[in-house]
């Protein structure tokens, strides 16, 4: 594209005085296409422009890059955006570059020719670059250190820019300890203002940035978190028949509409995608599992829609900036309202209508608090993290389940959260609890009994002692547990979690348990014909991985409250997806299916001293 003449003319460029509202607006107009400004824009833009620090606080899809862009295209000098993300950066310079505006990033991927041309530009002193693109890793270098001095002496460094500045904030959801090294910035270039930019801050986070940074005498402005545009609703994965069906339903009924699906794991994306897949949704599975270049064939070929739905975890993160995402959907609970919020608000970035669902299951739920406790007390035993972060991990988890399990409207919720308090008119009916109370109210109680039911099954179900031999558990073989913890540093960070491999392949029990499963079912689907209730399948291969979950959570509590070692406790236990099944079955049926089912089994189901291994107490 033909490059258009200078932003501004020189001589508004160069004075001193701050370029007006009108001229601001006029560039606002040539360069982005836009009327006008947003909430807060206008403000963060002149006070970068008249040198004052600045800290933004905006939803996301906000337009917190215009706070920067502006400025850079009406003064002299070039402005320093640091990022925590290189897919941030590549999609933001190229934006730029489409418009004419001359930009760039430095980052690893860069070309070796590239990088030298940027570092001579910046070395001599004559620049067309506009905006440099950094990562605070590279500014925290001495040698980069001294290219800013050197700029600033020659007064070509106008502003910088901290995007994502939560990042700097252990109190923060996404803490960089590569932010860290940002707070000597305003030391070493004391009359450069700072821009500090974020869509998530709750205010101890805003407090602890603003410490950090050494802000002097910033203007704060904060934005409303509030995301009208999006219809925020939640689903009661224990009280739905299928999820993976109810899921498929979903993204179906909205035609072929630009979706993102959040799971805690890997394999869950893994699976749900091939499900999806299968029956005909054109969608990929993306986590940091994947190497590079797949990784970057899923984004590219959704980013240009050839694929519409990505199956993501925490990984598709920061930077993905597709304006047109009509629905993002939480498979499982996300660890606190801070993400919630950050990747539910990756929909309707165009400001267009688009929808927020999240899957509330028990057993996410619970896994979800073990591994914050488990994350936490590995935390705490190779370093000096004051349980309080753990603490305020399981508050944040906290805020989320609440949201889940409140029937109260979610985006008060969501905003109550960041500590924004609004009338509950606010919605106008764009969440399901303000919508469809009735309904909401009503699977809240089914979610009730369901989950009591299962209490008192869970509180009975007892882990019998090692020393009690039964059909489960009396295993030889070593389990190996692989557990796969990702760095929480690199742009993949993910949930930690713990695999336990199965250990049976195809073992004759284990076909006779297959075998029992369904013949039970076969026996049962005609009583639950008549009784009106849907049919049940034999257990599908997701179902078999939640239970196996199920499972793996049930041994852990066991490891923790007994004390015994994982390993030896698997020894004993029969491990495998068929049991793991049968147990969650077992252990939210009631006596009586129980025994139908063991009625129906051939003589060959263990002596009845097994039996009691798990069948809960009478209900
Ligand atoms: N004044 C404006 N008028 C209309 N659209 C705007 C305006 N400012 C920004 N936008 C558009 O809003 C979208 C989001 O902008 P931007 O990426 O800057 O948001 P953000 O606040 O950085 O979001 P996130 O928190 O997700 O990073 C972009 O498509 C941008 O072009
Ligand atoms: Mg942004």
């Amino acid at each position: 594209m033909k490059k258009l003449p200078l932003p501004l003319k020189e001589a508004v460029r160069s004075s001193k005085k701050p370029p007006g509202k009108e001229v601001l607006e006029e560039l606002l107009r040539r360069h982005f296409g836009h009327s006008h400004f947003r909430t807060k824009q206008l403000e963060a833009i002149q006070a970068a422009l008249s040198g004052r620090d600045c800290f933004c606080l905006m939803p996301t899809g906000g337009g917190k890059s215009m706070c920067y862009q502006i400025p850079a295209l009406a003064k002299v000098g070039i402005v320093l955006v640091i990022s925590p993300l290189i897919a941030l950066m590549e999609n933001q310079v190229k934006t730029l570059k489409q418009k004419g505006i001359s930009a760039e990033y430095l980052s690893s991927t860069q070309t070796p020719q590239v990088r030298e041309k940027i570092h001579d530009e910046l070395d001599c002193g004559k620049l067309s670059l506009r905006l440099l693109y950094v990562t605070p890793e590279l500014v925290a270098t001495p040698g980069f250190k001294a290219k800013l001095s050197k700029l600033h002496s020659r007064g070509l460094l106008s502003l910088i820019a901290i995007d994502e500045v939560h990042c700097i904030s252990s109190w923060g959801h996404d803490f960089r300890p590569a932010y860290r090294k940002l707070s000597s910035l305003k030391n070493d270039l004391p009359d450069v203002p700072l821009l500090a930019l974020t869509a998530t801050a709750a205010p101890k986070v805003e407090k602890d940035v603003i410490e950090s940074l050494g802000l002097r005498n910033p203007l704060i402005l904060r934005a409303s978190f509030n995301r009208p545009n999006i219809f925020y609703e939640v689903r009661y994965k224990d009280i739905t028949d299928d999820t993976n069906t109810d899921l498929f339903n979903l993204i179906k009924s909205r035609g072929s509409v630009c979706s993102i699906i959040y799971c805690h794991e890997r394999s869950t994306c893994d699976d749900l995608s091939a499900h999806l897949r299968k029956n005909g949704i054109s969608c990929a599975a993306y986590h940091a599992g994947l190497n590079n270049k797949t990784r970057s064939n899923v984004l590219d070929d959704w980013i240009s829609s050839r694929t519409q739905v990505v199956v993501a975890t925490v990984a598709f993160g920061m930077g993905i900036d597709r304006k047109d995402v009509r629905l993002v959907c939480h498979y499982n609970i996300p660890k606190s309202m801070e993400s919630f919020y950050q990747e539910s608000g990756r929909a309707g970035r165009d400001n267009f209508s688009s929808e927020s669902v999240l899957y509330y299951g028990l057993d996410d739920c619970r896994r979800m608090e073990f591994i914050l406790r488990n994350a936490g007390a590995k935390r705490q035993k190779s370093s000096t993290v004051s349980d309080a972060s753990v603490k305020k991990s399981l508050a944040d988890f906290t805020q989320m389940v609440e949201y889940c399990e409140g029937s109260g409207c979610r985006r008060k919720k969501i905003l109550e959260c960041f500590g924004e308090q609004v009338s509950g008119s606010l919605c106008r009916k764009t969440c399901d609890a303000c919508k469809d109370p009735c309904n909401v109210a009503a699977s809240l109680r089914k979610l009730g009994h369901f989950s009591s039911n299962r209490q008192r099954v869970d509180s009975s179900m007892d882990f019998p002692s090692v020393a009690h031999e039964t059909e489960f558990w009396n295993r030889e073989e070593e389990e190996d547990l692989s557990e796969e913890s990702i760095s929480v540093s690199d742009d993949e960070a993910e949930v930690v979690n713990i695999r336990i491999k199965p250990t049976m392949q195809g073992d004759s029990r284990m076909e006779l348990l297959q075998r029992a499963e369904e013949r039970y079912y076969a026996n049962s689907c005609p009583k639950r014909k008549a009784a009106g209730l849907s049919e049940k399948k034999a257990i599908s291969g997701t179902l078999r991985e939640a239970a196996k979950q199920r499972m793996s959570n049930a041994l852990k509590q066991a490891h923790e409250r007994l004390g015994i070692p994982i390993v030896r406790l698997l020894r004993q236990v029969f491990y495998n997806s068929q049991v793991a099944s049968t147990v969650r079955w077992l252990s939210s049926s009631s006596h009586e299916q129980i025994d139908v089912r063991l009625g129906a089994l051939s003589p060959l189901w263990p002596s009845p001293k097994s039996r009691m291994i798990f069948l809960p107490s009478p209900l």
